[in-house]
């Protein structure tokens, strides 16, 4: 029986960039939790934050979640780097697939996140340092937040997907 994931991880570890390959490839449904709010909401998540705020936002993640428990199709799912926040989250998201955490280190992440004006954390900030400090307060969240852990840094496009195959 083929099995849903749902990846997890910090902002640039690769959710949506590998959720999008996976899903063409093996036909599964392909959900993005970040573009079903922004089409609900029909704006940009940097305008989301900015007009209705962060905790409005949350909320709208926790919605969107439990709509997809509702779904009987396979998917892969790329989730929003904060999703791992809340337990009812995380207990969502078990209930729906393979829980895959796409970890990278800081330095990654900076460096695919350099050129990036779409994610409103991130906006005017020192990217390396933030990002370290805020990896540094999530990252309990994304171990356990994960059935499975796969390390991204150092590693090609082609093998990480392999290894995220081996759990569909
Ligand atoms: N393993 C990788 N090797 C090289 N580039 C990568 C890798 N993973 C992601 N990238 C690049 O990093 C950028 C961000 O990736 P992506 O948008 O998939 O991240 P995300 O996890 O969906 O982030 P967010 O939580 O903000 O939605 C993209 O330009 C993508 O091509
Ligand atoms: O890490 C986060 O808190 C976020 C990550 C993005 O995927 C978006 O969900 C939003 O920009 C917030
Ligand atoms: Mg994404």
């Amino acid at each position: 029986m083929k099995n849903s994931i749902v990846l997890i991880g910090f902002m640039g570890s690769g959710k949506t960039t590998f959720g999008k390959i996976l899903s063409e490839r093996h036909h599964y449904q392909f959900m993005d939790t970040d573009d079903l709010i922004m089409k609900k909401e029909n704006m940009p998540i940097t305008e989301i934050f900015k007009t209705k705020g962060e905790d409005y936002f949350r909320q709208l993640e926790t919605d969107v979640l439990k709509e997809l428990t509702h779904k009987n199709d396979k998917m892969i799912l790329s989730t929003g780097g904060g999703m791992i926040l809340k337990q009812e989250n995380v207990a969502l998201m078990k209930s729906i697939g393979t829980v895959v955490y796409l970890k990278a280190s800081p330095h990654t992440l900076a460096n695919r996140l350099k050129n990036d004006t779409t994610r409103p954390l991130l906006k005017g900030k020192n990217k390396f340092l933030f990002i370290k400090d805020l990896l540094a307060k999530r990252k309990d969240y994304y171990e356990k937040g994960a059935d499975v852990i796969i390390k991204t840094d150092e590693k090609n496009i082609q093998d990480i997907l392999k290894e995220i195959e081996g759990y569909l």
